[in-house]
């Protein structure tokens, strides 16, 4: 018995210590991470405020809008020049490269689009100056491939900023390092020739970057895609320095975590788990469920209206979207600290499509009522409840109602120790709501019940005010309960 207890003590402290070696041995990166935790200067708490941003994803692409002769096709639009084979119009690489020749968007107004954007409650934008098929919305002089070559030939990139800035919405602008047209591109690098060739390829797209954050100043950050190929994923040091260029060029840039791979080719975090770059752009038509998901990052999601469309597509497949499904994505992702980007895309002549012209004005409207529960607001350190979500500024607690109970009482189990709701009232009319104490549960957590009246009817989701008491301690007792 003794020698069993001996060998028992004995594991034990081999594997307490193997534990304890791996939890504190850290990779030695040179590229990885340059910073843990959220950043905390203003641009980037501006970035964290926003709450609602609007994609538009416009392009060469939006010409076939996913068909072409009469047939359409169920790929993403935008990805329409690479479809090959059966699920392609014949002949197609040729005729796509000739598409910009006759690009000449006659209804595009950005006022009318950044007013739309203003209305539905947008704060910023993201806009693709560049996607995978390499044509440029700028005129670039790193390549023909742009919009100076068109029979348009005015700068889009800066009519977009211009306009959505003059309304006060900031301005991010997307850009996708995989680029079909150039040259130099390669998926992987697995020859001499392939490594000249990337390396124009790597010039070549500095060049772009540089001459975007030189041409449009006002730009808050880049949205980096077409990141995921070998080619891109071994350039750790090409794509660090590019990075910490770009941040000196202009200081206070955003980038997220889609732009570059570390040493080892992780990307998103590094070897050692820490996140690169200021924010998540994982999330995309995706959205995390607990705030553990979320790993303390600050996120946004991406989200499309179909399925899977981000450029303009004539027939949109598959489910569509409801304003209110949208707005709840949207609540769900301010109640876990994020944000949430809605995608709009514009048809080859510059038209905002009905579709996504009545979902602007629907989410508008209750954006114009229900704002206060979205702006600066994040996570809420609240059980979640089946009626809907929490989100919170300061003393003030937002449940935003989605699924209003049949008994009209609103679940709320308050975990901050001590602190007691003082008054709760519908945001809309600020008219009064009751407020039931209904004891403490096993953790001693204090329970309320909010009544809603049984005669205030919406068919729409609305929002509770919760004003809660100044906490009592400035550490939340629970967390010392929890470690
Ligand atoms: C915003 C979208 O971004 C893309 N691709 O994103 C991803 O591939 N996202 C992704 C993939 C795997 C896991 C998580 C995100 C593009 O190909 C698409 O055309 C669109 O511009």
């Amino acid at each position: 018995k003794k020698r069993s207890i001996l060998i028992t003590l004995l594991l034990g402290l081999i594997c307490g210590q193997t534990f304890s070696q791996e939890k504190t041995t850290q990779i030695s990166l040179k590229h990885g991470s340059h910073r843990s935790g959220k950043r905390t200067d203003a641009t980037m708490q501006r970035w964290r405020e926003y709450g609602l941003g609007q994609f538009i994803h416009w392009g060469i692409y939006s010409i076939p809008g996913g068909g072409w002769d009469g047939k359409t096709y169920g790929g993403a639009a935008e990805w329409i020049r690479s479809w090959s084979g059966k699920d392609a119009p014949n002949d197609w690489r040729k005729t796509y490269d000739n598409l910009y020749k006759q690009f000449n968007p006659v209804d595009f107004n950005a006022n009318k689009w950044a007013e739309q954007a203003k209305n539905m409650g947008a704060k910023y934008v993201i806009f693709t100056t560049k996607h995978h098929d390499g044509f440029c919305m700028w005129p670039s002089k790193y390549t023909e491939y742009t919009i100076a070559n068109t029979p348009y030939k005015k700068d889009i990139v800066k009519e977009v900023v211009d306009a959505y800035n003059k309304v006060g919405i900031d301005v991010y602008l997307y850009f996708s390092v995989m680029d079909w047209s150039h040259q130099g591109w390669r998926y992987d690098i697995k020859s001499p020739e392939d490594s000249i060739a990337f390396e124009s390829f790597k010039k070549f797209t500095r060049n772009q970057l540089l001459e975007l954050l030189t041409s449009y100043p006002s730009a808050k950050g880049l949205w980096f895609d077409g990141t995921w190929d070998k080619s891109w994923v071994k350039q750790a040091e090409f794509a660090d320095e590019l990075e910490t260029e770009m941040r000196t060029l202009r200081p206070g840039l955003i980038i997220g975590s889609r732009f570059r791979a570390d040493d080892f080719g992780k990307r998103h975090v590094d070897s050692n788990g820490v996140m690169m770059g200021d924010y998540e752009q994982g999330w995309e038509r995706n959205l995390p469920n607990s705030i553990e998901d979320v790993h303390g990052h600050d996120w946004d999601c991406v989200m499309t209206i179909p399925d899977n469309q981000w450029g303009y597509n004539s027939h949109w497949k598959g489910y569509v979207k409801t304003p209110y499904n949208l707005i709840e994505m949207l609540v769900k992702s301010v109640s876990l600290s994020g944000n949430f980007v809605i995608n709009f895309g514009p048809d080859g002549k510059g038209n905002i499509r009905q579709e996504e012209t009545s979902i602007a004005k629907e989410i508008g409207d209750w954006m114009k009522t229900n704002n206060e529960a979205i702006y600066g607001c994040s996570h809420a350190d609240m059980k979640k409840q089946d009626w809907g979500y929490f989100t919170q500024k300061g003393r003030k607690l937002y449940l935003t109602v989605f699924n209003r109970p049949i008994n009209n009482c609103l679940n709320v189990e308050i975990s901050e120790k001590g602190v007691k709701p003082t008054k709760a009232y519908f945001l809309a009319n600020k008219l009064p709501v009751a407020i039931q104490d209904a004891g403490k549960n096993k953790q001693n957590n204090n329970l309320y019940n909010i009544v809603i009246p049984a005669k205030y009817i919406s068919d729409k989701p609305f929002v509770i005010v919760l004003e809660l008491e100044e906490s009592q301690t400035n550490e939340k007792a629970y967390q010392q309960a929890r470690t």
